[in-house]
């Protein structure tokens, strides 16, 4: 198979992982920076463009694509798709995971457990929307920040509401949320692939701090799952539509509940915590559902 990873660093672990696991199992891997790609959008034949040559035809791509560029990202997966390049996650999938808010109300629907989470436009309603879930402390958290930047615990009411009025008034779009406390600044990543569950980790803050992120100093270890869990990972993935998909779960009082889930999981943390080789997880689910795709191809044929 040839198989492209979008991504912005060829040295980035996860990138390197998921070539190296590609190549190992007899796949040509190529890494593809996806800000140097552009598109030739043309009846019939579309492409994607690198360095004035059309790329070759991928079986599948990889998307690897960081917050900071979700709308162009998207826009080459979904080139790919017109393509009839198989894309591990859809760019709809991706779009739709990226913004906190419309994944939650996604997850709503399907009865998925949740923090009880609130979202106004207008200083007005501020007072509502935190008595609504539950009062202070609250968590306000920016729609589309990562690594735990933009996520602040309003402690009390008043300080609530200035932290609200704050991002307000700088047009900033954030949710209020109910405060997990006894989730004791841990987390729970699980690590989605293709309908199952492949690894999975706690993530503790260190001391003093309520997020657990490793990017603000958090430590992780291996977990072993409830079964409520599992299933709450799985069906979050699936409602997303995410093949692929970190899903981080809070452990609540009365079960677990999901925060996000996010498209391009990162694999060192998880794989440095468990010893799990998920990078040849994600290469065979692409071998296994592309093989299905082409079996599926062939019937069609004969039947025609
Ligand atoms: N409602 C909550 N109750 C308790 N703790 C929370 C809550 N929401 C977030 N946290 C803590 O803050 C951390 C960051 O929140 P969240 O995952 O929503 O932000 P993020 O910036 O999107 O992070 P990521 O890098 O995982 O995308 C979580 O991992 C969790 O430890
Ligand atoms: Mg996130
Ligand atoms: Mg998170």
């Amino acid at each position: 198979m040839k198989i492209a990873i979008l991504s912005l660093g060829p040295q980035l672990y996860s990138t390197q992982r998921l070539k190296e696991a590609g190549e190992q199992r007899g796949h040509q891997v190529d890494v593809i920076n996806t800000l140097h790609c552009y598109m030739d959008i043309t009846s019939n034949n579309p492409q994607v463009r690198y360095d004035g040559e059309a790329l070759p035809k991928y079986d599948a791509v990889i998307p690897r694509i960081g917050s900071e560029i979700t709308f162009y990202g998207t826009s080459v997966v979904r080139q790919f798709e017109m393509m009839d390049t198989f894309a591990l996650n859809s760019s709809i999938a991706i779009s739709r995971s990226r913004d906190k808010l419309r994944s939650l109300q996604l997850l709503s629907k399907k009865g998925i457990g949740l923090p009880r989470t609130g979202f106004a436009c207008h200083p007005d309603k501020i007072g509502d929307v935190i008595k609504n879930v539950g009062g202070a402390p609250v968590v306000i958290k920016l729609l589309e920040g990562t690594q735990g930047i933009g996520v602040v615990l309003g402690e009390t009411q008043n300080a609530a509401e200035s932290i609200i009025e704050a991002f307000m008034g700088l047009n900033a779009n954030i949710l209020v949320q109910e405060f997990i406390k006894e989730a004791c600044g841990a987390d729970i990543r699980c690590f989605v692939v293709g309908g199952k569950v492949v690894a999975a980790m706690k993530r503790q803050a260190p001391e003093g701090e309520f997020r657990s992120n490793l990017h603000r100093g958090g430590s992780a270890e291996v977990v072993k799952l409830s079964k409520a869990e599992r299933e709450t990972a799985i069906q979050s993935a699936k409602a997303m539509g995410l093949n692929v998909a970190g899903v981080d779960i809070l452990r609540s009082n009365r079960g677990p509940v999901v925060m996000e889930v996010n498209s391009s999981p990162g694999l060192e943390g998880i794989e440095g915590a468990t010893g799990i080789d998920v990078a040849a997880a994600i290469i065979e689910f692409i071998e296994s559902h592309t093989s299905k795709q082409k079996f599926s191809k062939i019937g069609c044929r004969i039947q025609g």
